[in-house]
């Protein structure tokens, strides 16, 4: 008799059949559900289809209609979408325990060495070190005024991409590493454009993490990038930390120079609560050297464009550093108390252009109710903090306390490098603004200047501004 094997078509049917079991069960299930008002889904896709190229533009339009605290599909996976003060305070604060998961996706498994670094890795004692030693370890008061000589040295790059990447090497790594020299490892172009890439990957709209039953087709190419990416990067950082441990091994008395020292250290000590192996020490540098570049640039390019389209603001921002500095000096970090406007113009800024709109997805590690409704575990969440209207306010700070002003999100998982983010930022836009009168090129009007957004993690200009410059101090100050 012959015995029967499946064939592929068997195997196919049975696939397709499991999945359309998996979709109406679900379907039944959240029927039952009563789940935050949303648009009907379409089968497969959920409301995928809703979502244009910039998702915090469409998500905003969405919530105009289906209200501040709204349920979409995407694909296989329930979403909710906050986008009120108040849906932002239950998300980021009130329940900010039960909303501090993060979804998995295919970034943090290939560009972030399996979610072992900070931003990706789930709520839980190994996320919990890592934010300690970040809190108190590397950005504390007294670590980051240690790095200012850094800062104010690489003040006279005029490039803002090579300050941010200079600036941010020198403290993570000790050096800059990205020189244009014969033995560097990577030129200052190659760097940015792998800081480009993590940042663009880490923000993309990946099919397969909402469909993961057709992950392995990489219908957009992105796995491919990702793991062509994930090679170049740990050749760098395999390199950074293998000359970081020979120099460690050389100087008997090796005091901590560098935050890669600060990690290497702590992944020698056996008292740590978790072990930190070297694929989460090359992680964290990586979450240090991502989170403090392309952040901060993002933001001061901003700033600048709506200065130049706005030429009565720029002149009394200039008018407001004359009058606290002078024509004589560059404008150190002690003086940022003393300049209100500039500092103004960077939350104006960031409230117009969030660097991060959609902060970073959470995920619901429970079973939970928000203003009567029914949110399931692993239901991803999504925080608008797009809408400028909504977050008007006068007595904004930083940090997110009221929930009004978020560019940093708040609660638990809030961005733990603000403060360095926020340092940078300001010296470098208040002596980029005291240094230089700047104009468009070409006799270009400022209404004709382009402020159209690119989105990744992060919404930087779509076309990058072009300007011309030319010196304001006496020439013995450059
Ligand atoms: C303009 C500067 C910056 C902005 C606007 C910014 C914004 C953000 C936002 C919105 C989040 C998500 C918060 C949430 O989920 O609620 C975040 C997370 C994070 N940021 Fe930043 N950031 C900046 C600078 C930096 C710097 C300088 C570093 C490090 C050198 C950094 C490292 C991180 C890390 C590691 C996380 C993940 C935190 C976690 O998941 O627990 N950021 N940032």
């Amino acid at each position: 008799m012959e015995s029967f094997s499946p064939t592929w078509a068997a195997y196919a049917l049975a696939w397709v059949t499991t999945v359309v079991i998996a979709h109406l069960s679900k379907h039944f299930h959240q029927q039952k559900l009563n789940l935050p008002p949303g648009p009907r889904q379409w089968p497969i896709i959920g409301n995928l289809n809703l979502i244009g190229t910039l998702p915090h533009r469409s998500l905003h339009q969405l919530s105009l209609t289906y209200g501040p605290l709204m349920h979409l599909q995407f694909g296989s996976f329930p979403v909710v979408v906050g986008s009120s003060v108040e849906m932002a305070k239950v998300f980021l604060k009130t329940m900010d325990g039960t909303f501090a998961g993060r979804p998995k996706t295919a970034a943090g498994k290939y560009t972030a060495y399996d979610c072992t670094n900070m931003t990706w890795s789930p709520y839980g004692p190994y996320w919990r070190q890592a934010r300690k030693i970040f809190l108190t370890e590397l950005f504390s008061a007294k670590r980051l005024e240690s790095y200012e000589h850094i800062r104010v040295e690489e003040m006279n790059s005029l490039l803002l991409q090579l300050f941010n990447l200079n600036v941010i090497s020198r403290m993570v790594l000790g050096k800059t590493y990205i020189d244009e020299s014969e033995n560097s490892i990577v030129t200052p172009e190659e760097f940015r454009q792998m800081m480009d890439e993590v940042f663009l990957l880490t923000g993309v709209f990946n099919i397969g993490d909402f469909i993961p039953w057709i992950d392995f087709l990489d219908l957009q190419g992105y796995i491919k990038r990702m793991k062509i990416l994930s090679k170049k990067v740990d050749r760098f950082l395999e390199h950074v930390l293998d000359e970081h441990n020979a120099r460690r091994k050389d100087e008997t008395d090796c005091v901590s120079k560098d935050m890669a020292d600060v990690l290497l250290d702590l992944a020698d000590d056996p008292t740590l609560e978790v072990k930190l192996e070297r694929r989460g020490v090359k992680a964290l540098t990586l979450d240090l050297l991502a989170g403090g570049t392309e952040t901060s640039a993002t933001t001061i390019e901003w700033a600048i464009s709506e200065l130049l389209k706005n030429p009565e603001i720029f002149n009394k921002a200039a008018e407001e550093l004359d009058r606290v500095i002078g024509q004589n000096r560059w404008v150190n970090e002690k003086d940022m108390p003393n300049l209100p406007y500039i500092e103004a113009v960077i939350k104006e800024t960031m409230r117009m252009h969030p660097v991060v709109p959609l902060l970073v997805p959470r995920c619901a590690r429970e079973d939970c109710k928000v203003a009567g409704y029914d949110i399931q575990r692993g239901t991803r969440v999504i925080v608008n903090v797009f809408c400028p209207d909504r977050f008007m306010g006068k007595d904004i700070d930083f940090k997110g306390q009221d929930c009004k002003f978020l560019p940093f999100g708040a609660g638990r998982r809030m961005c733990p490098g603000y403060s360095l983010g926020l340092k940078v930022i300001q010296s470098s836009l208040a002596n980029l603004l005291h240094g230089y009168r700047w104009k468009l090129p070409n006799d270009m009007k400022p209404e004709d200047l382009d402020m159209e957004e690119r989105f990744g993690i992060t919404t930087p200009r779509k076309i990058p501004l072009v300007a011309i410059v030319e010196p304001r101090l006496p020439r013995n100050l450059y």
